[in-house]
């Protein structure tokens, strides 16, 4: 089964509700390949999550960036999976390396994140990935895979999942993985997913990468069999965006 080509946009805790406009008019504009060759989600911060829903053109599609790990209630701050499903959005990231950092969310945490984000309907981005220090030591496999364990262990279907392999020492650094280094990692998680979960989801999974992804740097990314597409943080900000889509083509033409 071929693999769609995903380009994810986080826009991470960044913007104003004039900012928000301008660069969904910019993306509105935007000349892009169809949605048969490319699927385009852009996550904004959660208050701007209706304004973004309601103007952006209907080929392009809406995550939040993070949600409770259950059935929403007493949780101060926390936003549920069932109010995203609620206000129609179709999309969530969950464990982006920020908040397992920041926030300390453990790998057994972002499982139990999917997996419930999940059985309310909603459509799972979820990253992982090393940091510099564990690359440095050799681990980066042992890694990404205990965090993509912890993930398997708590789901049946893969369907709606699309994995964001994203090194930390990667993003926001303008030091992004070489082609080689991700189609390295990538094929990895593939043959991971081939031997744990089954050839089926091996084949099926969108492994996309994160990390410093430009206009400049994606095509060459793009170009390795098993990357199927960008979680983008800065450039997403920026009518470079739009080429970082375009990017597809490169698949199409493969
Ligand atoms: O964290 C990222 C996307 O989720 C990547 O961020 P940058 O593209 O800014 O490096």
């Amino acid at each position: 089964m071929a693999r769609k080509f995903f380009v994810g946009g986080n826009w991470k805790c960044n913007g104003t509700q004039e900012e928000v406009k301008k660069i969904v008019s910019t993306l509105n504009a935007g000349e892009v390949p169809s949605e048969d060759v490319v699927e385009v989600v852009v996550s904004p911060p959660f208050v701007f999550l209706p304004l973004v829903k309601t103007s952006l053109r209907p080929d392009f599609h809406v995550a939040a960036q993070n949600c409770w790990v259950k059935k929403g209630g007493a949780f101060t701050g926390e936003v549920s999976a069932e109010m995203l499903v609620n206000l129609g959005i179709p999309w969530v990231i969950i464990g982006h390396s920020e908040r397992r950092l920041i926030l300390k969310e453990s790998n057994e945490f972002v499982g139990d994140k999917v997996a419930y984000a999940l059985t309310q309907g909603l459509k799972v981005i979820a990253c992982i990935g090393e940091t510099l220090e564990q690359r440095e030591a050799g681990s980066t496999m042992e890694v990404v895979a205990e965090q993509t364990k912890a993930i398997a262990a708590k789901i049946s279907n893969w369907t709606d999942v699309v994995l964001a392999y994203e090194p930390v020492w990667a993003i926001g650094t303008g030091k992004v993985a070489t082609p080689a280094q991700a189609q390295e990692v990538h094929f990895e998680l593939r043959k991971w997913l081939q031997a744990n979960v089954s050839p089926e989801v091996a084949a099926s999974t969108r492994i996309i990468y994160g990390g410093s992804v430009t206009a400049a740097n994606c095509k060459e990314l793009a170009a390795q069999p098993d990357v199927d597409g960008f979680l983008v943080g800065g450039a997403s900000l920026k009518p470079e965006f739009i080429d970082i889509i375009k990017s597809a083509e490169v698949k199409k033409n493969a």
